[in-house]
């Protein structure tokens, strides 16, 4: 068996001394999407943040493995360098550092303006990174930095939330660019994504999806029958079928 591009075990995790993930094992494969559904509160975003190593979460038992490597005490910096990403649901602005300065420190200025235009995001260039954007502006920006970056994990925190309905297309092929293979012989990226709407999976091709509650993934189905179950039932599991993996 193939080792997997991230895994989790049985991970435990506080924020300012509240515990928020209580046991997630989650395992994705290299060239996988998987979505990540829970009501509020449950855990989505403080996930990511753990994965990518942001402050104020701290692990306080479990692993996580990235590329082989076990990843939970490393700084995010050094988490980024190995090829971990990640598009905020609420990002700080960056206050002095423009959005060319930013392209530039990442290596990828001769691909700005390309990609800037491919999700109408021109004219930014000498703006602070996140200053002053609008919701759906800031959520533009998250998904361009990617595509500048080009991760080999991404991890999406509500990408469309905020985008208006014109826009929501871009965002969506945007995406599914970024996931998609360089040559043929390539696996297609590998991303995690938490959506609350749905819409993106109108445009990416996601493998599985989880069902997060009260800090734990407490089910694994086929993204698409579990989003319409959800939408039809709440926040629980569709009936057990070959397709469905469920862990209550
Ligand atoms: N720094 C913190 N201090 C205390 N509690 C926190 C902190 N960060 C997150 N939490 C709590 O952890 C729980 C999970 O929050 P999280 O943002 O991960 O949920 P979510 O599933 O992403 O929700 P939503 O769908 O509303 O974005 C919430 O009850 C939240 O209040």
């Amino acid at each position: 068996m193939t080792t997997p591009l991230l895994d989790i075990r049985d991970l435990h995790v506080e924020a300012d001394g509240s515990p928020v993930i209580h046991g997630v094992n989650l395992s994705i494969p290299i060239g996988e999407t998987h979505v990540l559904f829970g009501p509020n509160g449950s855990g989505k975003s403080s996930l990511l943040a753990t994965i990518m190593g942001l402050a104020p979460y701290r692990v306080t038992s479990g692993e996580i493995w990235f590329k082989g490597q076990r990843i939970d005490a490393l700084p995010v910096d050094k988490r980024a360098q190995m090829g971990l990403g990640m598009s905020f649901q609420r990002p700080p602005a960056l206050e002095g550092v423009t959005v060319e300065a930013f392209t530039a420190a990442i290596g990828s200025s001769a691909l700005l303006e390309s990609e800037a235009s491919a999700l109408d995001f021109n004219g930014f260039a000498e703006r602070d990174v996140n200053a002053g954007f609008s919701g759906g502006e800031i959520k533009r920006w998250e998904i361009l930095k990617l595509l500048l970056k080009r991760p080999d994990l991404s991890l999406f925190d509500e990408p469309e939330s905020g985008v208006d309905l014109e826009h929501i297309a871009a965002v969506g092929k945007a995406i599914d660019r970024l996931l998609g293979a360089d040559t043929p012989a390539d696996p297609q990226r590998t991303a995690l994504v938490i959506t609350h709407t749905g819409f993106i999976l109108d445009y990416i091709h996601a493998d599985v999806g989880h069902l997060m509650v009260d800090g734990r993934i407490v089910g694994s189905a086929d993204p698409r029958t579990l989003f319409s179950h959800i939408k039809a039932h709440g926040y629980s599991m569709p009936p057990v079928t070959a397709n469905v993996s469920q862990t209550i």
